[in-house]
């Protein structure tokens, strides 16, 4: 379980998330939707201990998530397809993140394989196309068999073939009994995969809810709890 609570952060005057609360369970995929500027990323980076809150807390199980020793193995999280280094193999890349979390070679196959880049995995990052280099952060997330996954616009790039495959990714995952955060603007999909959703505008909670209590359209009632509460 993760548990924000009453998380604030403030970069200078910009304050980027606003006492905001909520939970991501086990065993269902959480939809994370606002507006561009909303909070999102850097909710997701206070979870994994990358921006440090200005007050608040962001914890896993009840703890920091910095604390724990094997951190993959807690919360696997893909956040940024391009942020891999380019020049890195594809199965390198994967491989120096097992060595570095205690985390069998074998595991590595399993996961290439598992994402679909198999017969790309000696290609370098940088000759991988965009919905690869999704797929290998998403194999990044999953490497350490973690009990909480976090997403951060894992369809960008992927064709409508990979978008599928990470619906039922997801759905897998929350059936395992995995906590499942996922953010995205794409409503209708989010529409497919989220069990809940939370919806937060100017780096506040706007609601928190299992998707079904929120009407027939996911889309309308996005527009509608949004309204009023957009950056620009
Ligand atoms: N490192 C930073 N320094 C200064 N301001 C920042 C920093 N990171 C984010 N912000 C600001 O904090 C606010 C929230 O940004 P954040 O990236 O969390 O939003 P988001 O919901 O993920 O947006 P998007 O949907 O566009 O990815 C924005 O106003 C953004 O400009």
């Amino acid at each position: 379980m993760i548990r924000i609570d009453q998380l604030t952060k403030r970069y200078g005057r910009t304050l980027a998330v606003d006492r905001l609360s909520f939970t991501v369970p086990p065993g269902q995929v959480t939809g994370f939707l606002g507006a561009n500027g909303a909070g999102k990323s850097t909710t997701l980076r206070a979870i994994l201990g990358l921006d440090r809150p200005t007050s608040g807390h962001a914890l896993v199980h009840d703890r920091p998530y910095p604390s724990y020793r094997h951190p993959l193995s807690v919360v696997g999280a893909a956040l940024d397809a391009s942020a891999t280094h380019d020049g890195l193999r594809a199965r390198t890349h994967l491989l120096a993140l097992a060595r570095s979390n205690g985390i069998a070679a074998r595991r590595v196959d399993a996961v290439l394989d598992e994402v679909g880049l198999g017969n790309v995995a000696q290609r370098r990052v940088r000759a991988l196309s965009l919905g690869m280099k999704q797929r290998l952060a998403i194999g990044a997330a999953l490497l350490g068999d973690p009990e909480a996954l976090l997403f951060d616009e894992p369809l960008n790039g992927l064709d409508p073939e990979g978008i599928r495959w990470f619906r039922a990714l997801a759905a897998r995952l929350a059936g395992e009994g995995r906590a499942v955060l996922i953010s995205s603007h794409l409503m209708s999909e989010m529409a497919r995969t989220a069990d809940r959703v939370v919806i937060i505008g100017q780096g506040r909670l706007l609601a928190e809810e299992p998707l079904a209590e929120l009407g027939p359209s996911l889309e309308d009632a996005y527009v509608r709890l949004t309204e009023g509460a957009t950056h620009v």
